[in-house]
């Protein structure tokens, strides 16, 4: 096994003035996306001595991806598969005494929870659900495993129906929905009501226990030390669904099933975990200004809830992934700065160090932020480490020492050494606006040469409150693999700077981000390679609405790809997935109240200034930015005479990327549309 040592910051990558282009090798191409391989879940055992990770893979004739599990010692030897083949293994977590691991498979045809004895190697099912398992926690003793599973609730029955006669054919019938959410983005069916519940299993299999009950959704349950009680997060106000964002924590004597509520302030309280000693409870979250950006920091406690201190202050960005050090002094945490994916540590004081960057994710999409990691009870970790260059890779450290990070597989190895890719240069850029600095990457294609003229695409990002980075990127490195100059940039609203620039936006969304974006393209036209008659635009999502609101204010486009934007807020937040959140944090009035404050913010109101060419592209079952927002946009500019297309991609979620073949239909379409103009 090659080992690669990379120092604990890795420098920024910057592009050689003229990027030579190895001949032995070939540009990245679409059907290269199957060769991809990715790290991720990286698990470390409790002595730190062997790592458990999932590897993704893709199966071109499926067009799948799927998951097994493989296994490596912390010095990089002894790498094997645990699993092999291409039914889904997934959810690694180790025993206390490192003798076992769990995790789930469908390998029985529907998922269940396994258990593998690492010295023998043997494995069994230990569960037979009808509902797919989640969140599986090992007792500290090791003899029993907690995990969630979604209960449905009793379905409403409104009328009585004849049965057909024997042999009739019938049509289906019909869906009857009550519930508040009744579809969510990426479930193709209706929804059936159910709630989260958690079980306790023996680890040797047998029938599970039910812990929690009533309509409501229990999460995140973490054992205390003892293993007397449970930590779990809901919201059993019984007002969930329509007031969200209120979760509270509660513990569980397991014995007795008494449940006593710890926290009680509005607002989220996530991933709640007890200190080694029992002495803490840590948790993120916030007080609930019902706003849409709202920084989530890192609390403790003492276990029943008094003397509460948020101890993030110092950082002020998002803290999430929460885990204990073994000695209850401090906790590992991830977070994102400047567009960089890192894992830090904070002691309870407050002091905080970061502990490596670069974490990257498996996405075959667009450079969004995110990334795992696992602590032993050595301090040595395991990290899913990225690069603007190759897919993400597994990784280790030793934080109380500082160990040097150490890139463990080098899966795409052959692929990275055969292929052209485009090369990631950062640059920050001084808002036209204000004194924020707006912080961006150009991706160039394989043979840039700065002395000649280049068609550029700005590429706009979603959420918005998330990042862009220098990150494997396979959408965008097609795209200039086909001889685009990329732009991508974080404007205000994106996360990783400060509260104060995320939440700039804040019921006023989309306002000067769209300077911040027109002030990157400016300083990338400035540098010279960019020939201004071939300007393209696009973007998904929360990049769909600035996009479109970009060719409202302005022309300087040639064409125009608008990806599953939101068009209309007045008709989204009473179409979209998840509209109680929008309706009550992206606005101030519902929009029968207000609907000035709707249009005001809707690209539908500008769409009278837009001549540029448009391509409108959503997923057929987008439940987050219904196809009806595309459709509005895509009617209004062929009423006005306007170039307009429109793509609906078969069997596609809000998440195009998670299918190879439909985000390589996404590139095709994109690039296709911009070639005509
Ligand atoms: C609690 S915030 C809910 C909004 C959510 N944020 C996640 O990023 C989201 O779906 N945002 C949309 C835009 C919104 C519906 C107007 C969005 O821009 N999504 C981004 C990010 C994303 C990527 C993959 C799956 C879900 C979201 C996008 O699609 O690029």
């Amino acid at each position: 096994m090659k080992k690669l040592l990379i120092l604990l910051l890795v420098p920024l990558f910057l592009a050689s003035p003229d990027q030579k282009v190895d001949a032995q090798k070939t540009n990245f191409d679409y059907l290269d996306i199957y060769d991809l391989q990715y790290v991720d879940d990286p698990q470390i055992s409790p002595d730190g001595n062997t790592i458990i990770y999932v590897r993704h893979q893709f199966d071109v004739m499926t067009d799948r991806r799927y998951t097994n599990l493989w296994s490596i010692s912390f010095s990089g030897d002894n790498h094997k598969p645990i699993t092999s083949g291409k039914l889904g293994y997934g959810t690694p977590v180790w025993s206390p005494d490192g003798s076992r691991i769990a995790y789930t498979s469908s390998e029985d045809g529907s998922n269940q929870v396994f258990v593998r004895w690492m010295d023998s190697g043997a494995t069994s099912s230990i569960t037979n659900l009808t509902h797919s398992p989640g969140n599986l926690q090992w007792s500290p003793d090791g003899t029993q495993l907690l995990f969630t599973i979604n209960i449905p609730a009793e379905q409403p029955k409104i009328a009585n129906l004849p049965s057909p006669p024997e042999g009739a054919e019938w049509t289906e019938g019909a869906t009857v929905i009550d519930q508040v959410y009744y579809q969510a983005d990426g479930s193709f069916d209706t929804l059936e009501e159910s709630y989260s519940h958690i079980y306790l299993i023996s680890a040797e299999g047998g029938a599970p226990r039910k812990l929690t009950d009533g309509n409501y959704d229990h999460s995140s349950p973490s054992w205390a030390p003892d293993g007397g009680s449970i930590l779990f997060t809901a919201d059993r106000s019984g007002n969930a669904d329509l007031d969200p964002n209120n979760a509270q924590i509660y513990e569980m004597n397991i014995e007795s099933g008494e449940m006593t509520q710890i926290t009680n302030k509005r607002g989220p309280h996530g991933s709640p975990k007890i200190s080694p000693d029992g002495q803490y409870i840590a948790y993120t979250g916030y007080e609930d200004q019902f706003v849409g950006y709202q920084l989530t920091d890192l609390y403790i406690m003492n276990r029943d809830g008094s003397n509460l201190q948020k101890i993030s202050d110092d950082l002020d960005m998002d803290v999430s992934d929460i885990t204990w050090a073994n000695d209850s002094r401090s906790l590992y945490f991830r977070y994102d700065e400047e567009g960089n994916s890192k894992l830090g540590n904070i002691r309870l004081n407050g002091d905080y160090v970061t502990v490596a960057s670069n974490l990257g994710t498996s996405s075959i999409g667009r450079p969004y932020g995110g990334g795992a990691y696992s602590v032993a009870d050595n301090g040595r970790f395991a990290i899913s480490l990225g690069s603007p260059d190759r897919p993400t890779e597994l990784a280790v450290g030793h934080f109380p020492t500082r160990m040097a990070i150490t890139q463990l597989t080098n899966l795409n190895e052959l692929f990275t050494e055969s292929k052209n890719l485009g090369v990631t240069t950062e640059f920050w850029v001084d808002s036209s606006v204000d004194d924020f600095e707006i912080h961006g990457w150009i991706l160039t294609p394989p043979d840039f040469d700065p002395s000649q003229q280049y068609p550029m695409i700005l590429e706009i990002h979603g959420g918005p409150h998330t990042n862009y980075g220098p990150r494997f990127t396979p959408e965008l490195q097609l795209m200039a693999s086909k001889g685009y100059v990329v732009v991508y940039t974080n404007p205000r609203g994106s996360t990783s700077y400060s509260t104060e620039f995320a939440s700039y936006i804040n019921q006023n969304y989309p306002s000067e981000d769209h300077n911040d974006l027109m002030d990157a393209v400016d300083y990338v036209v400035d540098l010279g390679y960019i020939d201004e008659d071939r300007l393209y635009i696009t973007g998904g999502s929360g990049g769909g609405v600035l996009s479109s609101w970009a060719i409202g204010k302005t022309d300087r486009f040639a064409a125009a790809v608008v990806a599953k934007p939101v068009i209309n807020w007045y008709s989204f937040v009473l179409t979209a997935d998840m509209y109680p959140f929008f309706a009550k944090y992206w606005f101030t009035e519902y929009p029968w109240d207000d609907p000035e404050q709707y249009l005001e913010r809707s690209p539908i109101s500008l769409v009278g200034n837009v001549t540029t060419p448009t391509m409108l592209l959503v997923g057929e079952y987008d439940y987050r930015t219904p196809v009806s927002e595309s459709q509005q946009y895509y009617q209004a500019l062929k009423l006005r005479g306007v170039d307009a297309s429109m793509v609906k991609i078969s069997d596609s979620s809000h998440s195009i990327a998670s299918t190879p073949s439909n985000l390589i239909r996404k590139v095709a379409y994109i690039l296709g549309w911009f070639e005509k103009y």
